[in-house]
């Protein structure tokens, strides 16, 4: 197998709701979030032995740019903006919009909100 991988970062705001009275996390605040893509292959490289080009992900850069970057969150997901919540939809939109060869398929997406934390979205196996 091989994996690759590229990361992005941008800044956003959010709260959360549900959480218990005086939460900081349920009053309007910001993060420099780190969003890491993961692409996986089973054994065949691409001339001249890639799983794909890396700049193959730059869609993914212009996505968080112009719909996450400097955006409060909650205005752009129709779910809880939680990191659990950003990395499924990120992953569901790699799935969807990056134009990958057959063999390749998007593994995983981690988000992070801070240095210490990660959320990360795979498909169950079958
Ligand atoms: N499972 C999750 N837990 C929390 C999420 C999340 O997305 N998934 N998000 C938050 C808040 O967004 C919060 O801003 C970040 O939480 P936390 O890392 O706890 O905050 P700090 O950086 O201030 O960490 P300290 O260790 O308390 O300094 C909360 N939980
Ligand atoms: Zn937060």
């Amino acid at each position: 197998m091989y994996r690759i991988g590229k990361e992005f970062r941008f800044e956003a705001a959010h709260s959360l709701p549900g959480l218990p009275e005086g939460h900081k996390c349920g009053r309007q605040h910001g993060h420099s979030y780190t969003v890491e893509v993961t692409l996986v292959t089973a054994s065949e490289l691409a001339d001249p032995g890639f799983v794909v080009d890396f700049a193959g992900l730059a869609g993914l850069g212009a996505y968080l740019n112009e719909s996450f970057d400097h955006r409060d969150l909650n205005a752009v997901l129709d779910v809880p903006a939680t990191s659990e919540n950003l990395a499924r939809h990120l992953y569901c939109w790699c799935v969807e919009h990056l134009d990958l060869p057959a063999a390749v398929a998007v593994e995983r997406v981690r988000v992070s909100e801070t240095a210490s934390t990660f959320a990360e979205f795979a498909p169950a196996l079958s």
